[in-house]
C-alpha cells in the first residue's frame, strides 16, 4: 500500500458547502491528506441559516466508523456537530482504543445563531470527548459555555485556556478570536506554553464555516506527523487567505475560500 496520510472527519453535513463535512473534506483534500467522513447529523441549512436537521443513530454512527476506520488509513481525526450525547458516547468508545490525533471542534450555534446540539451535549463532550483530544478549537462563545464562565479579558482567555488542559484533559487548546474585536487573535496552550497566532481581520461578511475550516486545516497538518504548533500555524495561514480571498456567494454569510491557500502558494500571490 502506498504511504497516503489520511484525515477523518466525524461531523455534520452543510449542502451549501461552507460548514461541516463539506468544508473538511475541501480542506483536506487542498492540504493534499486523503480525506473521510462519518456523518453524525444531516442539517438543511445554507448562507442564511438553518431549516431542518435530521439525526442519524449513534448505532448507525458506529457503523459508519466501523466502516472507514477497520479499512482506511486514518492518521488523524477531527470531530465537528455532535448533536447528543448518545452520539458522542458511541463517537468517543470507538475514538478511545485508537489513540490518534484527535481535534475536537466543539460546535455549538452555527454562526446564523441557530443551535446544533442539546444541553447534555455540552456535559458529555467534557467528560467522554476533551479527555480524549490532542487539540480542542473553541470560538469565544464555545470556551465560555465549556468552562462556564463568561470570557470578558484577556486574562479570562488565558485562564480557560488553563482549565480546558487541566481540567478536561485536553492536550491542548486554540482559543479562537475571531469573535474579537480588533486583529483575529488565536490563543494556543499546550499545558506548558501559551502562543498567540495573529492575522489582520478582514472585513467581510463571509465567514460562514470558518471554525470547520480551521480545524479541519489543523487535522489534516496532524495526519501528516506535524507538531501542533506547525499544525496550528498552516491552519492560521489557510483560514486567513479563505477569508481574505472572498467568494461572494449566497445570499447570506457567504462561503470562505478554500482554493486560496495553494492558489497564494503556487502564484506567489493571489490573482
Ligand atoms: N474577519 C476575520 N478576519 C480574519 N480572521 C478571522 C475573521 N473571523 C474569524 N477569523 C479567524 O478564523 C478562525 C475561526 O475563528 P472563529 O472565531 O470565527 O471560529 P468559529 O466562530 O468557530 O467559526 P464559525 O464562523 O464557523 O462559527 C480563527 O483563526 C479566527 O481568528
Ligand atoms: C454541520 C455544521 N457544522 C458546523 C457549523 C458551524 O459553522 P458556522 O458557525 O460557520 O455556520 C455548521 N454551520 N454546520
Amino acid at each position: 500500500m502506498r504511504n497516503v496520510k489520511g484525515a477523518l472527519s466525524i461531523a455534520g453535513t452543510d449542502p451549501s458547502g461552507g460548514a461541516g463535512i463539506q468544508a473538511d473534506l475541501k480542506t483536506f483534500q487542498e492540504l493534499e491528506v486523503y480525506g473521510m467522513s462519518v456523518i453524525t447529523s444531516v442539517v438543511a441549512q445554507n448562507t442564511l441559516g438553518v431549516k431542518g436537521i435530521r439525526h442519524l443513530e449513534a448505532s448507525f454512527i458506529k457503523e459508519q466508523l466501523e466502516s472507514v476506520t477497520n479499512d482506511m488509513p486514518v492518521h488523524a481525526v477531527k470531530t465537528g456537530m455532535i448533536a447528543n450525547s448518545e452520539m458522542i458516547e458511541a463517537i468517543a468508545e470507538h475514538l478511545r482504543p485508537l489513540t490518534l490525533p484527535l481535534c475536537v471542534d466543539p460546535v455549538m450555534i452555527a454562526q446564523s445563531g441557530d443551535a446544533l446540539v442539546d444541553h447534555k451535549a455540552l456535559q458529555a463532550m467534557r467528560d467522554e470527548l476533551l479527555p480524549l483530544a490532542t487539540i480542542v478549537t473553541p470560538n469565544i462563545p464555545e470556551a465560555a459555555a465549556l468552562t462556564g464562565r463568561s470570557l470578558e479579558s484577556e486574562e479570562d482567555r488565558y485562564d480557560a485556556a488553563k482549565r480546558i488542559v487541566h481540567d478536561f484533559g485536553s492536550s491542548s487548546v486554540v482559543i479562537k478570536g475571531g469573535h474579537l474585536d480588533g486583529e483575529a487573535t488565536d490563543l494556543f496552550y499546550d499545558g506548558d506554553t501559551f502562543k498567540t497566532f495573529t492575522s489582520p481581520r478582514f472585513d467581510t461578511l463571509h465567514t460562514h464555516g470558518t471554525g470547520c475550516t480551521y480545524a479541519a486545516a489543523i487535522t489534516a497538518e496532524l495526519a501528516k506527523g506535524k507538531s501542533l504548533n506547525e499544525a496550528v500555524s498552516v491552519a492560521k495561514t489557510f483560514i486567513s487567505a479563505a477569508i481574505e480571498h472572498t467568494l461572494e456567494i449566497g445570499h447570506g454569510q457567504g462561503p470562505t475560500n478554500h482554493w486560496a491557500y495553494q492558489n497564494t502558494k503556487r502564484k506567489g500571490e493571489y490573482v
